[in-house]
């Protein structure tokens, strides 16, 4: 880690990180709260509230140029003046550009199936909360890990121009990207890992209804864990989707590639969300993970015995293949 970013990571320590009162349907904040053992760990000394969580850069750029917009506006109220007209429309010109972008490419990218989209407006729908408290879940879910039916196309498209036949997912949530996978002809299997047993319940109606239930493996335990079973039963896939918690991508990576057999030859690994909101450049409290992102990144550049190609979709894919193949 270069000595600047290593400072700036160093101001947002995690009891910086916010909590909600008891009483407060946040009580566990979105993104801040993957592990249920986090809770009440956090002091909210900055005042973050939910909606100052933001799930891309591009989010995150809009999210900052309505704020600069709205203290123009402030600014102008109190002293009117061309300058601040003109500040005013390239705020706004800025603002436009960076807001229509996921639309416009999202528009002009095939659609993604119909059940998908409905699944992840279900998964929006669905109150992950009350499920939380009711203990039925170990983790504080929120909608916003779904990768969205966008990211779920770019995933099929990956799938198909690689041929892919077994595809493994770390991180299955409502199984938007499952199904998306397990919707391509050439993909026989998806084994999707997650460590809720309350989703196996909650995405089976979904995974009959889309017609591939049989073509997917739903393995329920910790991931690591799961990944160690699959390698002595000898699995081996040619896609793996990485998109668990972030804390453990280097341990998933790792243990993938020690393995002679779980990533295929030619195979290829996607990690998620690598440029989480642009914080490992542009630190902010609210995202818990930067500094685990960035170790991921840092470790994938320096694995002498992958190549890797980082890609601004969405909150950033990287692409990594074993080298030579
Ligand atoms: C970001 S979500 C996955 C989203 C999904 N790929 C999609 O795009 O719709 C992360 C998932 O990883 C699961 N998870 C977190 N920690 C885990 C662990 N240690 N082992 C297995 N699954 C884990 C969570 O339960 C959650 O469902």
């Amino acid at each position: 880690m270069d000595e600047r970013l290593s400072e700036k990571l160093e101001v947002s320590r995690p009891d910086l990180f916010a909590q909600f009162p008891d009483s407060s349907p946040y009580h566990h904040p979105p993104t801040l709260m993957y592990n249920a053992a986090d809770a009440g760990q956090y002091a909210n000394p900055l005042g973050i509230r939910p909606e100052d969580i933001k799930q891309t850069p591009h989010d995150r750029i809009v999210h900052l140029l309505e704020q600069a917009s709205q203290s123009v506006d402030s600014a102008s109220a109190l002293s009117p003046s061309e300058h601040l007209v003109n500040a005013k429309a390239l705020i706004e010109k800025a603002k436009a550009i960076v807001d229509g972008y996921d639309s416009y490419v999202t528009e002009y990218s095939s659609p993604a199936p119909p059940i998908v989209e409905r699944m992840w407006k279900d998964g929006h729908e669905h109150d992950w909360a009350k499920v939380y408290l009711e203990g039925k879940t170990k983790l504080r879910l929120i909608p916003d890990m779904s990768a969205g039916s966008y990211e779920g196309v770019v995933l099929q498209h990956l799938a198909k121009m690689s041929n892919a036949r077994a595809v493994l997912e770390i991180g299955m949530f409502t199984g938007t990207t499952t199904v998306s996978l397990a919707l391509v002809p050439s993909v026989d299997k998806v084994t999707a890992l997650d460590i809720e047993i309350y989703l196996l319940e909650h995405n089976l109606p979904n995974f009959k209804e889309a017609g591939v239930a049989s073509k997917i493996d739903v393995r329920i335990g910790n991931a690591l864990e799961t990944l160690d079973k699959l390698d002595e039963e000898g699995a081996s896939f040619d896609m793996v989707f990485i998109d668990a918690d972030k804390p453990s991508y280097i341990k998933y990576l790792d243990r993938i590639l020690a393995s002679p057999t779980l990533l295929a030859k030619r195979g290829f690994i996607a990690a998620d969300n690598v440029v989480y909101k642009a914080s490992p450049w542009v630190p902010d409290p609210v995202y818990k993970w930067r500094e685990d992102l960035h170790a991921f990144n840092q470790h994938v550049r320096n694995r002498s015995d992958v190549e890797a190609v980082m890609l601004p979709i969405e909150d950033g894919i990287t692409l990594i293949r074993r080298k030579g193949e």
